[in-house]
């Protein structure tokens, strides 16, 4: 990589030195006179705070990776695709490396025994999370779950996601509205390639998988479908895009200074657009909050399904404040959407590379739910091949690579090294699933690996970790999985998958974007072929 390892990293005020702030004057240039006497004691006391942060950091024996820069660390050596770089970095520096942003030292880890020593045996002191400006912002610090720190406050509410919320009897309850979403999404693909305009024409897969999430999590966590059956969105649909847009904007504006703690004085947070933005995302929230209110009072109590029903009528109980609540249903969107659209996506792709995997799965969906209906998630339990195709496109293409990163609230010795508190730690699980050491041909697009062995994919084999593990493993893993193979069982039992006109299945362009959440570089497009009586193209419509 044509970086020299370092095992013992600078500190954060080594930077500053580098950075040249306390470079010394050339003697000629100096006054003779002392200064004065407060001037004297500040300079002493940055000297002791400096000496005392040195010993504190040399202390420890940390990771090795690439040589950081002063000032700004590794910024400058990381790659757009941070998990194929560190994974690059890992063949150089071994299993467990050091990246510097700035001044922040992240610990990324990429073997299966590392990850179980981060997820399993050291959990509870690396379960914190960190919050830049603009998570710390939106979160109102940290109020809602994704980025609450390890605590009371975040036992509580996760205790009300795995109790409440992602109970199995309340995502059965909710099954209507999947599969009512899933085959919306068959009779608007049915109808673009009905059309005589399109014939042959390619569809991006992105777009349809993208309204399922859409509408699917938004009718879980608002009990609202803001498109109409035309597809025509409504006006607090519109707000409700314009919002999740904006964040998307506020959060990229921050950059470079939310590396460089020292230097945030020169890039001061918008607080009127952040207030702005906060005010109108609870607007809106509140509004919907109040609906659902006033129905169940109309309906003399009786609660629904929906996570806002179940979050305001369980508010006393678990002593919930407003924000708590606002925030609960704000990470479900954040969390829930693009992660499962995303993994349809990739699947799609493997499975047109892949025309082996493709008819094989439809064999199995042929012979298990025929042509005369179509499939429903009762299903699953007899369609073991589709399972293991989903399991295998989550393998190679986790939607996030890196996890969501954790934040060491003490310090800890992982494989040896030391992690101070107040690190970041990543567990690269793309790394991980494809680790020779452990997998058999693991580039190789083979859904067969679990049908010869079963590799849990919820938290305990530490070989596959597409939702993490541990104490702040997804809540959402159950419902994800069971909509990302609702999705696929759907569009492989009605349709047959091909390349757009003209490319080679095998020049589909495998490469990600870069981001947190990975989708595709390139967007997927694809012809789709109808293959069952055409009566089973509608929509199965819920009233929820
Ligand atoms: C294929 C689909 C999905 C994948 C691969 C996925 C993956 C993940 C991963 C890797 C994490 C981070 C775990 C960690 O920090 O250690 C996470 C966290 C989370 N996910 Fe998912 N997720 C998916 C779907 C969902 C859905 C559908 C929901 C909710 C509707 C959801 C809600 C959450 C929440 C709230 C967190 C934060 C948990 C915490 O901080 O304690 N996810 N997910």
């Amino acid at each position: 990589m044509g970086h020299a390892p370092c095992t013992k990293s600078p500190t954060p005020l080594f930077y500053i030195f580098k950075a040249g702030s306390f470079r010394p004057l050339p003697i000629s240039n100096m006054t003779m006179a002392l200064p004065p006497l407060p001037v004297s004691i500040s300079f002493s006391v940055v000297i002791l705070i400096v000496a005392y942060k040195l010993y504190q950091w040399l202390r420890f024996k940390l990771p090795p990776g690439p040589r950081p820069w002063p000032v700004v660390g590794n910024l400058y050596h990381i790659k757009p695709v941070r998990f194929r770089c560190y994974a690059e970095w890992a063949q150089s520096y071994g299993p467990i490396i050091s990246v510097w942003t700035g001044s922040t030292l992240n610990v990324v880890v990429s073997n299966t025994e590392l990850a179980r020593q981060v997820l399993k045996d050291h959990d509870q002191k690396l379960a914190d999370r960190h919050r830049n400006r603009s998570a710390a912002k939106f979160s109102k610090d940290g109020q809602d779950l994704i980025w609450a720190d390890y605590g009371p406050h975040y036992v509580k509410v996760r205790k009300v996601c795995t109790l409440e919320l992602f109970s199995p009897k309340r995502i059965e309850a909710l099954r209507p509205i999947r599969e009512d979403e899933v085959t919306a999404m068959v009779e608007s693909i049915y109808k673009y390639c009905t059309d005589a305009e399109n014939y042959g024409k390619a569809l991006s897969v992105r777009k349809y998988a993208g309204a399922v999430a859409f509408n699917n999590i938004t009718r879980l966590a608002f009990g609202k479908r803001f498109v109409n059956s035309e597809g025509v969105i409504d006006e607090q649909g519109l707000e409700f895009k314009a919002i999740v847009a904006n964040g998307l904007k506020l959060g990229a504006s921050l950059a470079m200074a939310e590396h460089i703690p020292w230097l945030r004085w020169m890039f001061p947070l918008e607080e009127e657009a952040f207030a702005q933005h906060g005010a109108r995302r609870d607007r809106l929230t509140r509004e919907i909050m109040e609906e659902h209110t006033e129905a169940r009072n109309k309906s003399g109590g009786v609660a629904k399904q929906h996570f806002v029903d179940a979050l305001l009528t369980l508010q006393d109980k678990y002593d919930l404040s407003e924000d708590t609540i606002i925030g609960l249903l704000w990470d479900m969107i954040t969390a829930g959407m693009d992660t499962t659209a995303i993994s349809l996506e990739w699947a799609v792709a493997e499975l047109i590379k892949n025309p082996r995997v493709q008819q094989k799965a439809q064999e199995e969906l042929d012979r298990v739910v025929g042509f005369e209906r179509v499939m429903t998630e009762t299903d699953f339990s007899s369609l073991p091949y589709l399972q293991c195709v989903a399991k295998e496109a989550l393998r190679m293409h986790p939607p996030t690579p890196l996890m969501l990163p954790h934040r060491a609230n003490a310090n800890v010795k992982i494989g040896g090294y030391d992690i101070p508190k107040g690190s970041n730690v990543h567990v690269n699980v793309w790394a991980v699933a494809r680790d020779p050491a452990v997998w058999k041909d693991p580039h190789e697009f083979r859904p067969e690996r679990f049908l010869e062995e079963d590799v849990d994919m919820k938290g305990h084999d530490f070989r596959l970790l597409p939702f993490g593990a541990g104490r702040r493993i997804c809540p959402g893993a159950q419902l994800g999985i069971q909509l990302v193979e609702s999705m696929l069982g759907h569009l492989l039992h009605h349709f047959c998958w091909a390349p757009a006109e003209g490319v080679n299945p095998q020049e589909i362009d495998m490469s990600e974007s870069p981001g947190l959440v990975t989708y595709m570089r390139t967007t997927l497009h694809a012809v789709p072929t109808p293959r069952l009586p055409s009566h089973l193209y509608k929509r199965v419509e819920a009233e929820m």
